[in-house]
């Protein structure tokens, strides 16, 4: 594997997976495989999970890794071409991602959607730029629209906790203060529309994925409806696709409470986190026996450790 950032970069998902578990029972049988290889991480925004998961999974296979806040810590960067830089930015992306380039051996790079323009998010322009300047093979951390690190730790924490063999798996939407990227809830519903699993999306009225990502999803505006039998509810708010990064009114309460999960089949209750208490998720939910959101959290090692061995392996 050269580059992972989404799931149409994996050749065996099952595989992928079996992987990721096998690296949990024995985090340390390739403890010598990235001896001597750096993996350099660059975030453009904040993490917590994505930071650290990676940093463990990196050692865990016996790699030097270095850590870059770029967006704090480096110099403006530069993403447009064919601009006169007489303003704040200091450096350009295609220099600041050659040098990367020539300091490590796999670059992980986190760089969300500015939600302002469309075509420049769904077209990767900054993750692609990055891809093709730094010349070394490329882990997305999550991108203008998609996490597949995040995903893959999902289909991971399904695959552990499934009491049935094909579970039905349900994306929620939730409320929120201000707009979000849609590439949380578009990396899941890629990564369920190719699992093994019974797969829906709940939204209100205007907050419709770009049907790239929903291909295979029944998608439904009734969140009751969708939650009945469900064995797994993934809770995560987005902005609007179309308007693109507006926030549409909503009326109807989305926010999940204990009294929701009733008619569920002793749903289990997953969130990527960060996740914003009483507004996205209700404390009940969040402290009760439902959710799993830290174990999800630990799983995100395994997925980073997965995704890392394969391209050490072809290094
Ligand atoms: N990496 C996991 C989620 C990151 C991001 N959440 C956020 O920006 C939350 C910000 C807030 O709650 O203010 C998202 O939804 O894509
Ligand atoms: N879920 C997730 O990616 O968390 P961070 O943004 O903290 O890395």
């Amino acid at each position: 594997m050269k580059l992972f950032s989404s799931v149409n970069d994996v050749t065996d998902l099952d595989a992928l997976v079996a992987q990721a578990l096998q690296l949990k029972a024995d985090p340390f049988a390739h403890q010598y495989l990235g001896k001597n290889k750096t993996l350099a991480l660059v975030f453009m925004n904040p993490s917590l999970r994505t930071r650290m998961s990676t940093q463990k999974a990196a050692r865990n296979l016996g790699m030097d890794v270095m850590v870059l806040n770029v967006d704090k810590e480096g110099w403006a960067l530069e993403l447009r071409d064919n601009v006169i830089m007489n303003g704040t930015t200091v450096e350009h992306i295609r220099e600041a991602a050659g040098v990367m380039g020539e300091y490590a051996d796999i670059i992980g790079l986190r760089a969300f959607p500015g939600l302002k323009d469309r075509d420049e998010d769904y077209t990767e322009m900054i993750f692609n730029k990055f891809v093709q300047f730094c010349g070394k093979p490329v882990v997305s951390l999550e991108s203008a629209t998609r996490h597949p690190l995040q995903s893959l730790a999902d289909l991971v924490t399904i695959t552990e906790l499934k009491i049935r063999s094909r579970p039905k798996v349900v994306l929620t939407w939730a409320p929120h203060v201000k707009p979000l990227p849609q590439a949380v809830p578009n990396s899941f519903a890629e990564w369920m529309c190719k699992a093994d699993v019974d797969f829906v999306i709940a939204q209100p009225k205007g907050y419709e994925l770009s049907t790239k990502f929903t291909q295979g999803a029944t998608i439904t505006y009734n969140q009751q409806e969708a939650l009945a039998d469900a064995d797994f509810i993934y809770v995560k708010n987005w902005s609007a696709y179309e308007p693109y990064g507006k926030m549409p009114e909503v009326t109807e309460d989305w926010l999940l409470k204990n009294d929701s999960l009733k008619i569920t089949n002793n749903a289990k209750v997953m969130h990527c986190l960060p996740v914003r208490r009483n507004l996205e998720l209700s404390d009940e939910i969040l402290d009760g026996p439902h959710s799993v959101v830290v174990h999800e959290a630990g799983n995100r090692v395994w997925a980073a450790q997965a995704v890392l061995k394969q391209m050490l392996e072809n290094l």
